[in-house]
């Protein structure tokens, strides 16, 4: 039994990012890989789209994958009937339950949600699915009325209720509190879904974890609607490393799938994006790479190793003694301190280390790459 589990939705919300469009080929990969990871579900994409989308679910459907698999529907027969021709008998009916979808998008009534939830599970539970239920922005409904749907949903044997921060609009104290106040109502497992419109999606899940959510919803890279999703590396890694969850996640799997997903989806990552970014395991000011010289701990939280990645030292501007001791050492030199001064003031310059590129490769030091004056060195621990 793990602490938490991913409930993926990069092949259905994250395919919701404008212009982000995955082939068939790209979407099975994604579900392999996913499952191969260690994800608890996948949210494999909406039926109602057509038929080629329930031919592609049909596919991922029968890749035989370990991971549970849902589709996503509105409140609607027809779209039930659509996700039953994919094969998978796990149907997930988004819900809105603010006043504002359901008075102006829906031209509804809270009633009406009651009720039509009624039908609906009903008649997918009648068809032989196993259904869950989700509250669509959740975050701006009444709470009184949102306990109200929770409670009907789970009387009627729904296996799981999501909790959706749609628009990204909450802070992590207020899930919390909302998710603690749900927890203490109902009994059946909570999904948290969150969106990053202000940069809390991952605090956000971490925050509804705390509170006794079970299901964190997230997509690879955080791709999704607007600001994006919860992003899959950020939460699973600050769940084991902050907040020390168990999970049977393959962390080493983050870079290979992330790299996947940002080709398949052309959304680029920002080298400092946390986990997946290019530079986010590299170290050029003097302070911190005599630090991890010393110990590594100084100045990485987590063993980059762990997810797969490797540490590098760079050398440029704000470069120290101890690292270009390091570095030259590297290199099979030996300079003395009066040497490695010098060398630094021309590091500091960034002139002094562009033709140290062919002897580091021969050497075979990955050098990473060269980029004005600068050199980056593989971060080997004394
Ligand atoms: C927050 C979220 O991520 S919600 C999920 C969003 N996902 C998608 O939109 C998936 C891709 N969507 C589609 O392919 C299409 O929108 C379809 C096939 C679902 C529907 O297409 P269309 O029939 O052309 O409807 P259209 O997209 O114009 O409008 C959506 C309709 O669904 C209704 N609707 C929206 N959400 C729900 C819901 N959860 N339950 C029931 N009805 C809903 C809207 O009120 C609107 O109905 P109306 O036409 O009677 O006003
Ligand atoms: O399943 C639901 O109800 C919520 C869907 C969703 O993607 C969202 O609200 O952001």
């Amino acid at each position: 039994m793990e602490d938490f589990y991913i409930l993926d939705t990069t092949l259905r919300d994250g395919e919701q990012t404008p212009g982000v469009d995955f082939t068939m080929e790209e979407k099975l990969e994604i579900a392999t890989m996913l499952d191969k990871a260690g994800v608890g579900v996948i949210e494999v994409g909406t039926p109602a789209m057509g038929q080629e989308e329930i031919q592609i679910i049909k596919k991922i459907n029968d890749l035989g994958l370990k991971c549970e698999l849902i589709t996503w529907n509105r409140l609607s027969k027809s779209d039930i009937d659509s996700s039953i021709k994919t094969g998978i008998k796990n149907v997930h009916i988004g819900v809105p339950v603010s006043d504002i979808h359901i008075y102006n998008k829906l031209k509804k009534s809270r009633e009406w949600i009651i009720e039509t939830l009624k039908e609906l599970v009903t008649y997918a539970l009648d068809k032989g699915c196993k259904v869950s239920v989700g509250a669509e922005d959740a975050s701006r409904a009444d709470l009184d009325f949102l306990i109200e749907f929770y409670k009907t949903a789970e009387s009627l044997g729904v296996c799981r209720v999501r909790y959706a921060d749609t628009v990204g609009a909450l802070d992590p104290f207020t899930v919390y509190e909302n998710i603690k106040i749900i927890r203490s109502e109902i009994n059946i497992d909570i999904d948290f879904h969150g969106h990053n419109d202000f940069g809390m999606a991952t605090a956000n899940a971490l925050a509804a974890c705390r509170a006794g959510a079970k299901y964190i919803s997230a997509t690879v890279n955080g791709i999704g609607e607007r600001a994006g999703n919860t992003s899959l590396e950020e939460i699973v890694a600050s769940l084991k490393y902050i907040g020390k969850y168990k999970t049977n996640f393959d962390m080493k799997q983050i870079p290979v799938l992330s790299k996947y997903v940002e080709k398949a989806s052309g959304i680029k990552l920002s080298k400092n994006k946390p986990l997946v970014g290019e530079a986010v395991f590299s170290h050029e000011s003097g302070i911190h790479v005599d630090g991890l010289l010393k110990d590594r701990r100084t100045y990485e939280f987590i063993d980059p190793t762990e997810i797969g990645r490797e540490s590098e030292f760079v050398l440029g501007k704000t470069s120290g003694k101890a690292s270009v001791k390091n570095a030259m050492e590297k290199l099979g030199m030996k300079l003395d301190d009066d040497k490695i001064s010098k060398m630094l003031e021309k590091v500091r310059k960034g002139e002094s280390l562009e033709k140290k590129k062919e002897p580091l490769k021969k050497l075979k030091y990955k050098v990473v790459g060269i980029f004005s004056g600068e050199i980056k060195l593989p971060f080997i621990f004394p």
